[in-house]
């Protein structure tokens, strides 16, 4: 499990709004003083990242988003920066009319938005229009500023989240801020690691606003962030071992012309440690599975007696890849999950559990794409998207076993609720055989004794960091198995 502090707690927003609330109450912190640490601590950052920065145009929603931008707006002009502000209705309500009326008794000049606005130009924009309260798709004047901020030639800032964004889902229901930064307050909102959240945010920040832990003590998180110190679970080797202590696992899969996605995920159980690893598919492919991998083993799954005798040796079992839905990968399928060994699903292994939920074995890990999920479900890919916490949950508590959802942000999730999303990972990985290679890694970490939930987390980690190291800034064109020196570096603990 990825240790727990407050810099990889995800929360909901409603999880965000109770430590608000308890900070006001308990804390002795009034709202206007969060408001004017979210400013201080916004301003510090924008001036980190913009040194060069003397000038501004800030964007007031009506919310308190809003009124952090007027405390930002204030501060940057006692600092004798240039401001220009405009607002977003000619109100602002709750803690940010004082903002606002703050910024009026002080000489400042509000802009208010039509669709004629055309934003002034500056060297960076500060983007407070909406940040955790946003309701609806922004429409009309609102949606015009959010386009009107993406044409914006200088730096942007978003304040909290990116306005458009909603904050607990990561889902762009109409125009959103593209970011270059945004800092956000409490604590991190589960959204802004996953799905559109990860394209809109830029560099992240977080602060806490000075709230201490014990105001937070029993509010969430709803989910943890995979660390990149998490690769040290797999303890470090001691010198007088044998390959049989690092398990045997069993790649079922490539049915005809399909052999590369078992050549795949069988070399990468092996990049990650796995002792010994088998090959079962279809004869004719054999030759094209050892041919240059010849650590590999490979053997015809033709009939049930030769499964049986593979099955037999192996401890850990990936089954999918390439597997096809005819009769030859049923078949195959169906002893496989009735073997009862640890095993990992993915592809037309997860297609046919859509078809025939069959119980699976108590060490069990589902690695479904979003269209997977959806057949898994019953639902289509869209509903998959729109909320991937909901779905991982439901994924894992259905089949009761460990779900890596993969995707921008991949979740890990256990059937008692756990959730772990990975910040790692580029869209270089969008690229044919990605899904075999992760398929590899879980069951090697299976094979060396992991259990789902850490062999899931741990193996998405590797997996994304290998593929951050392998695509470096060319993540365009990034096959598959160039993540493989990576895998091995990285399981190793190398640093980057
Ligand atoms: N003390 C605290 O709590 C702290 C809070 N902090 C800050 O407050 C932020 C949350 O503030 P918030 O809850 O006021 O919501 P916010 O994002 O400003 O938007 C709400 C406004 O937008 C409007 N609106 C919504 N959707 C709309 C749409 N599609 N199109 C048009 N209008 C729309 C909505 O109007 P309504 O829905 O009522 O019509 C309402 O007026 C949080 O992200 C953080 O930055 C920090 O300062 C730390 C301390
Ligand atoms: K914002």
């Amino acid at each position: 499990m990825p240790t727990s502090s407050r810099s990889t707690n995800l929360y909901t927003v409603e999880q965000v709004r109770r430590i608000d609330q308890a900070a006001i109450r308990e804390g002795g912190l009034p709202g206007t003083e969060l408001m004017q640490r979210a400013a201080t601590a916004a301003f510090a950052a924008l001036r980190r990242i913009w040194p060069q920065a003397r000038t501004l145009t800030v964007i007031a929603g009506s919310g308190n988003n809003g009124g952090d931008a007027f405390l930002l707006a204030r501060l940057a002009r006692e600092a004798q920066w240039q401001v220009q502000l405009v607002a977003l209705g000619e109100r602002s309500g709750g803690d940010a009319a004082a903002a606002r009326d703050a910024w009026i008794r002080e000489g400042g000049r509000i802009t208010v938005a039509d669709m004629q606005t055309r934003l002034p130009d500056a060297d960076v924009l500060v983007d407070g229009l909406f940040g955790t309260g946003i309701a609806r798709a922004p429409e009309g004047v609102a949606a015009h500023l959010i386009e009107a901020m993406n044409a914006f030639r200088g730096g942007r800032l978003a304040l909290d989240v990116p306005s458009g964004l909603d904050a607990d889902n990561g889902t762009a229901p109409g125009p959103v801020l593209r970011a270059d930064a945004t800092v956000s307050f409490v604590g991190w909102k589960r959204g802004l690691f996953t799905a559109d959240g990860v394209d809109c945010c830029g560099q992240l920040e977080l602060d806490l606003l000075g709230i201490p832990d014990p105001v937070c003590a029993g509010i969430g998180p709803d989910c943890e962030l995979l660390e990149a110190g998490f690769a040290n679970v797999l303890p470090p080797r001691i010198r007088n071992v044998n390959k049989g202590r690092f398990g045997h696992v069993l790649i079922i899969g490539g049915d005809i012309g399909m052999p590369g996605s078992v050549r795949l995920a069988g070399e990468a159980a092996l990049r990650v440690g796995a002792g010994l690893v088998s090959i079962a598919t279809r004869a004719q492919h054999i030759g094209a599975v050892v041919g240059d991998r010849p650590e590999l083993m490979a053997m015809a799954a033709d009939g049930p007696q030769s499964t049986e005798a593979m099955l037999a040796r192996a401890s850990v079992l990936a089954v999918g890849p390439g597997l096809g839905q005819g009769a030859w990968g049923h078949a195959l399928w169906d002893k496989a999950l009735r073997a009862g060994l640890p095993l990992v699903l993915d592809a037309d292994g997860l297609n046919l559990l859509a078809r025939q939920p069959l119980p699976l074995p108590a060490t069990t890990v589902l690695t479904p794409h979003p269209g997977e999920a959806a057949r898994l479900l019953g639902c289509d890919t869209a509903a998959i998207q729109a909320d991937r916490f909901a779905a991982a949950r439901a994924l894992a508590s259905r089949y009761a076993c460990v779900v890596v959802l993969k995707g921008a942000g991949s979740l890990v999730a256990a059937a008692d609720g756990r959730i772990a999303l990975c910040p790692f990972g580029n869209p270089g990985m969008a690229s044919a055989g990605m899904g075999d290679v992760l398929t590899g890694v879980v069951a090697g970490l299976l094979a060396q004794g992991l259990g789902a939930w850490d062999a899931a987390c741990l193996g998405t980690l590797v997996h994304a960091r290998a593929g951050d190291r392998a695509a470096g800034p060319r993540p365009r064109g990034m096959i598959a198995s160039d993540l493989f020196e990576a895998l091995r570096d990285v399981v190793n603990g190398s640093p980057s």
